[in-house]
C-alpha cells in the first residue's frame, strides 16, 4: 500500500503541489492525468526522492519514505522502478548492458544477469537486439530498454513518467503494449502519468486527476469518466465522446 499525504513542493515563489493525498492499494495500476504543468511529473519524482518535496509523506507499506537515511534510501531506490520520458540510456553501452546496469553492483553472478535480461528483453520484444547500441533503436525500441532496465530489479513500485511523450505517434503502440502487459503482473503498483486518455481508460485499475498542484479526482475509470466531478474531469469525459 503507498499512501501519500499533503505532498508539498515550491520552485521559488512558484507552488507546483499544495497538498497531494492519495492511497493506492497493492497491484493497481494508477494512471496520473491532468493538464501540462498541474505537477504530475513532479509527484512521481517525490516517490523515489528524484525531487525532494518540501513537506508532506510517503508511506510505502507503512515506511516513511521521506525520512530514510542515504543508506536506506539507496534500498528504497532498488525497490523502484523509474521509467523516464527521454528514455536515459547509456549511448556507449549495448542493449543488454543497459538492463543489467541497475544491478552490476549486487554481487549477482554475470551469468544469472545476462539470464534475467534476456528474459526481459523477451518480454519487451526485444530478443533480437540484445547486442544493439541505443544510437541503432528506434524511439520506441528505446523505450521498452527503459522499461526492461526498470523492470530488472524486480520493484515493487513501478513508475513511468509520460514514456510515450517523446515518440512518434506511429511508435506510440508497441510502448503502451508492453506496459499493458506488465500491468497484467499484480505483484506490485504501477504508476503512469500520462495523455494518453483511451489507454488509461484501457489500462488503469484507478484514475487519478490532477489540476493546479491537488489530486481534483480519485477512482476507478468508470466512476470518473461516467460522472465527472471536476472541470478536469468533464474535460476528459468530453474528449472521450468525441473519440
Ligand atoms: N526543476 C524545476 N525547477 C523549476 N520549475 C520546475 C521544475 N520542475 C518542474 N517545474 C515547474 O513545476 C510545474 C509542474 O511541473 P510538472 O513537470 O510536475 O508538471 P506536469 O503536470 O508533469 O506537466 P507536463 O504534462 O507538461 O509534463 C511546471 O510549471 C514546471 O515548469
Amino acid at each position: 500500500m503507498l499512501e501519500v499525504k499533503n505532498l508539498r513542493k515550491s520552485y521559488g515563489p512558484k507552488e507546483v503541489l499544495k497538498g497531494v493525498n492519495f492511497k493506492i492499494p497493492k497491484g493497481k495500476t494508477v494512471a496520473i492525468m491532468g493538464p501540462s504543468g498541474c505537477g504530475k511529473s513532479t509527484t512521481i519524482r517525490c516517490l523515489n526522492r528524484l525531487t525532494q518535496p518540501d513537506a508532506g509523506q510517503i508511506l510505502f507499506k507503512g515506511i516513511p519514505i521521506l525520512e530514510l537515511s542515504e543508506e536506506r534510501l539507496l534500498d528504497w531506490r532498488r525497490e523502484v522502478g523509474f521509467v523516464f520520458q527521454k528514455f536515459n540510456l547509456i549511448e556507449r553501452l549495448t542493449v543488454i548492458e543497459n538492463v543489467i546496469l541497475p544491478l552490476i553492483k549486487t554481487g549477482i553472478s554475470i551469468d544469472k544477469l545476462r539470464d534475467k535480461a534476456i528474459n526481459l528483453l523477451k518480454k519487451v520484444r526485444l530478443s533480437d537486439e540484445i547486442n544493439s547500441y541505443p544510437k541503432n533503436l528506434s524511439g520506441g525500441q528505446k523505450q521498452r530498454v527503459g522499461i526492461a532496465r526498470a523492470l530488472v530489479i524486480e520493484p515493487s513500485l513501478m513508475l513511468l513518467d509520460e514514456p510515450t511523450a517523446s515518440l512518434d505517434p506511429i511508435l506510440v503502440k508497441e510502448v503502451l503494449e508492453v506496459i499493458e502487459d506488465l500491468t497484467r503482473d499484480k505483484d506490485k503498483i504501477v504508476i503512469i502519468v500520462t495523455h494518453e486518455v483511451s489507454f488509461a481508460l484501457r489500462i488503469a485499475d484507478i484514475i487519478l486527476l490532477m489540476d493546479k498542484g491537488r489530486v481534483v479526482e480519485i477512482g476507478t475509470p468508470q466512476s470518473i469518466f461516467d460522472n465527472p466531478k471536476s472541470e478536469v474531469g468533464r474535460r476528459y469525459k468530453d474528449l472521450l465522446d468525441y473519440y
